[in-house]
């Protein structure tokens, strides 16, 4: 087993990854502050990993909340449902959240933990690619609004994350996938070995071989805890781990949640990005292929959907959290590696974006 530590102060919190952590009931309960535990998870995963679950945790009250499967679901309205079984299981000020599943439900477990009674603890266990990666690591909690992705929210940080990397065995291929798209990310945005390494070792990342997973995992969470511990609430350099997602959030909302998978869509987000910066004279056309070469191995689209219009993808822009007096703020890359955040690139150049890369 890896331990990491995201280094938040007070905050701090270990990153636990691991074969069958989900045996090993020692790793999670000293995180569990008073008597009772509430699990949140869906309607897919329960079936899989809810026993495992709740077998780590003994000698306490334990009760799950299953919520329908699906980003559609990451909404207001069935958040309440995590809050109804919280007050309706007379849940105190002490319980603890557990986060069972990808990064939807540990989106919404956190925000519902950050809300209930103003803020009890959580645990994440993260079950996709995705959220093992990226969404279970920061505090970053939340739910969608029609005219935004993840629009309402709160920073809450977990008091662990439990990575058992079996649990990507029984998921689809299409997911292994989306969560590749946030693993390049990190190579592209600060990480210029790492995105040699995945080079070399894209096929055998799908092929699901373990000890490669594992070193992914890794080297990812080791990425995104140092940004996190350098950037909390996302004043400064935190912003770069959303290279791709302004136009990948259009793409998300304006083609109805659930349609383009996240990993999909910030794919083609981040190839959106990428066009602008070789508009921009900072890439060459053979970076915007070499990036996109390696989203296709990944079996990520490139391009954007052609049933958005540029004035759709404006409107979701403009909505963007990034956006400042009226600006929209951009990730872009300098180079395969470097990331940069931009308010005052020509206006232009992102509507010859929204035209040009196209397919
Ligand atoms: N908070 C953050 O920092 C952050 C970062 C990245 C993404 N996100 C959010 O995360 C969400 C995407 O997360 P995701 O890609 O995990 O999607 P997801 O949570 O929808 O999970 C994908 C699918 O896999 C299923 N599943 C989960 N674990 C499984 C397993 N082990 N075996 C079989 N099936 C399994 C789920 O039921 C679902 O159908 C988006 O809402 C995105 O906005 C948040
Ligand atoms: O942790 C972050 O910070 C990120 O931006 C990670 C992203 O991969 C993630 O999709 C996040 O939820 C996007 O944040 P948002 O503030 O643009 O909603
Ligand atoms: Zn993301």
């Amino acid at each position: 087993m890896i331990t990491l530590t995201v280094d938040l102060a007070e905050r701090s919190y270990p990153i636990f990854i691991g074969q069958d952590l989900l045996q090993q009931p020692g790793l999670v309960a000293p995180f569990v502050k008073g008597t009772q535990v509430m699990i949140v998870t869906n309607s897919t995963v329960a079936p899989l990993y809810l026993d495992r679950a709740k077998a780590l945790f003994t000698d306490l009250q334990v009760d799950a909340v299953v919520l329908p499967d699906g980003e559609e679901y990451k909404n207001l309205e069935i958040l309440n449902r995590i809050f109804d079984q919280l007050i309706g299981g007379h849940f105190d000020r002490k319980s603890t959240l557990v986060a069972l599943g990808g990064g939807v439900i540990g989106d919404m477990t956190g925000f519902a933990a950050a809300a209930y009674q103003r803020g009890v603890p959580f645990i994440q266990i993260p079950t996709t690619l995705l959220s093992q990666v990226d969404s279970s690591v920061g505090g970053k909690t939340g739910v969608n609004h029609p005219q935004g992705k993840n629009m309402i929210g709160a920073f809450h940080q977990p008091q662990a994350v439990v990575i058992d990397t079996l649990t990507l065995n029984t998921l689809e291929d299409r997911q292994l996938s989306a969560g590749l798209a946030e693993v390049i990310k990190y190579g592209l945005i600060r990480d210029l070995a790492f995105f040699e390494w995945l080079e070399q070792n894209l096929e055998g990342l799908m092929a699901r071989d373990h000890a490669l997973l594992a070193q992914a995992i890794e080297r990812s969470c080791q990425n995104k805890a140092d940004i996190v511990a350098a950037d909390e609430t996302e004043q400064g350099q935190r912003a770069l781990l959303n290279l791709g997602h302004t136009f990948g959030h259009a793409i998300e909302a304006g083609m109805g949640y659930g349609a383009w998978l996240h990993g999909e869509a910030i794919s083609a987000g981040m190839m959106q990005a990428a066009y602008m910066s070789q508009l921009l004279g900072d890439l060459s056309a053979a970076d915007v292929e070499r990036i996109g070469a390696i989203f296709k191995r990944a079996k990520l689209p490139i391009y954007p959907p052609n049933e958005l219009s540029n004035e759709q993808f404006m409107h979701y822009m403009a909505g963007d959290k990034k956006v400042q007096a009226g600006k929209v703020r951009l990730v872009l890359l300098k180079s395969i590696g470097q990331a940069y955040i931009s308010g005052d690139y020509p206006a232009e150049l992102l509507q010859k974006t929204l035209t040009e890369w196209r397919s």
